[in-house]
């Protein structure tokens, strides 16, 4: 089939280099000319395990282009993968979506075959009812609109593009079968399988195929990023009411993941929920109910609870260094989560600068966002590519960010560098018993 994608993000060049690996033409649009420019050498602008070797696979099948040109005619299916950020309150702004909509309106008037419009970009129930109307106010007649929700997860996006465990697609009959057919190798796993892009351990053997009604499809993506944000916040709660009992939290955790009707994933406690996506889509669910008259209690309690969180890890620092004023503090781990290079409300920016409004004198590492990290955080951190320069005569340590390159570290020699051997873990990952062998003052979040 031939295939548009318009915005190519996280999502959209996922979804486009996806489509083009299962045998489509894809051209992939963006008005981001450094974007487009990368990915015509060959290089991808995000960091995401196994997308640049499929691109590559796919390369005779994919376009990448700056302007909306005859591709737009020719395309059987379009899908809108752009930005839909939040505005000051909350509400998500939908402006690049329209403006994308308005800049295809032309094209699909001279278009004769159907044309099957997907959103791909998490919009406001109705949003894809209203985007219809403004189409046959234009006069155009052969286009149906779907919604077709994204669940990857930054990091994992390939696997979880190949491998996901349900494919959502809100709309009429002919368009649901249109993107069905689409997705038929991967509802059927009948591609050959990239050899470095492993299918998740768990995952279960059919690939769901859920064909909604549109306002369900765009409810359930909200849905779902809430529920799982307030996982995180409930387990962060438990957590805090483990520091106060003296209970472990990953026990806990343990303990009640076991039963499957709460399930285990998603109950790591920490500093908070972070990333492009929960904060912005609790807020947009809260204000989409709001507007609605229904005012979602439990989802603002997430999302207070969430915020109150990320200071936890400060209020931990005082109460063993009494006061931050002039101390070296090394933060270890800056994106918001590993495994990826976004800073996209990721709990290190809050952190740091309530750190330096302290008065600490901030020594920051990130084993692969270093560079990026500079736009984000205040100029007077210290950021620094060697592990090893934030330690010395550090006061504490903290880690805002679980990398893998953290828990392999030599605890023994960095200790040596330290000037007091504290360590402040706000995502519970690493060894604490093994720290405190070598000598650390370890705190947790919620752990013993
Ligand atoms: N990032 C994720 O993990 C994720 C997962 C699921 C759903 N989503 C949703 O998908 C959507 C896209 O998210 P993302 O993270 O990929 O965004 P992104 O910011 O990484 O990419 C969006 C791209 O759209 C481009 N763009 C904006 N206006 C355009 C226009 N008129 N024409 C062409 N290109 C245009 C931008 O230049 C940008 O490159 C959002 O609604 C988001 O909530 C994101
Ligand atoms: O037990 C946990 C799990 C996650 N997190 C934090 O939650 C945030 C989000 O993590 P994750 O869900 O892995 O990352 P995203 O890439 O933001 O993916 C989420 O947001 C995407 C965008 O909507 C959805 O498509 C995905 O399904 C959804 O998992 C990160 O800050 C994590 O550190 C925790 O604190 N504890």
């Amino acid at each position: 089939m031939n295939v548009v994608i318009i915005g190519t993000g996280y999502v959209g060049l996922t979804t486009g280099v996806t489509l083009a690996y299962l045998g489509n033409e894809v051209t992939c649009i963006d008005v981001d000319k450094d974007k487009i420019s990368m990915l015509n050498r060959g290089i991808t602008p995000i960091y995401e395990p196994g997308l640049e070797n499929m691109m590559k696979a796919a390369k005779a099948r994919l376009n990448f282009a700056t302007k909306y040109s005859e591709c737009i005619i020719n395309s059987d299916i379009i899908f809108f993968a752009v930005g839909t950020p939040p505005n000051e309150d909350g509400s998500p702004n939908l402006r690049y979506l329209y403006n994308a909509y308005f800049e295809i309106l032309n094209y699909l008037k001279r278009k004769e075959k159907l044309t099957v419009l997907v959103n791909k970009s998490t919009v406001p129930v109705g949003t894809a009812d209203e985007l219809d109307s403004i189409i046959k106010d234009y006069g155009i007649t052969n286009t149906q609109i779907v919604s077709n929700p994204e669940f990857l997860r930054q990091g994992r996006a390939m696997a979880d593009t190949l491998y996901p465990d349900r494919i959502v697609v809100g709309g009429n009959c002919e368009a649901v079968e249109c993107l069905r057919n689409l997705y038929k190798p991967i509802i059927e796993q009948s591609f050959t399988k990239p050899e470095d892009i492993k299918p998740p351990k768990e995952r279960a053997q059919d690939v769901l195929f859920l064909a909604v009604d549109r306002r369900s499809a765009e409810l359930a993506k909200y849905t779902a990023n809430a529920f799982l944000s307030m996982k995180i916040s409930f387990i962060n709660e438990i957590a805090n009411v483990c520091d106060k009992v003296g209970a472990d939290v990953a026990k806990v955790a343990e303990i009640i993941g076991s039963d499957p009707r709460i399930g285990k994933e998603f109950l790591n406690a920490g500093i908070g929920y972070g990333g492009s996506c929960f904060p912005k889509d609790t807020r947009a669910l809260q204000y989409i109910a709001n507007t609605k008259g229904y005012s979602f209690k439990l989802l603002s309690s997430v999302i207070e609870v969430n915020n109150d969180q990320r200071l936890i890890i400060i209020s931990k620092l005082k109460n063993v260094l009494t006061n931050l004023q002039g101390k070296k503090i090394a933060v270890m781990g800056l994106t918001f989560k590993p495994g990826t290079d976004d800073f996209r409300e990721a709990p290190s920016i809050p952190i740091v600068q309530q750190l330096i409004e302290e008065g600490a004198e901030v020594w920051a590492h990130d084993p692969i966002a270093i560079e990026k990290a500079q736009k984000f955080l205040p100029k007077t951190v210290m950021l620094s590519d060697s592990i090893e320069n934030i330690f010395i005569n550090a006061e504490a340590a903290i880690l805002l960010t679980e990398w893998r390159f953290y828990r392999e570290l030599s605890w023994n020699e960095l200790g040596k560098l330290m000037k007091n051997k504290i360590l402040i873990d706000g995502r519970n990952s690493l060894d604490s018993r093994s720290l405190k062998q070598l000598g650390f003052e370890y705190w947790g979040i919620g752990r013993k």
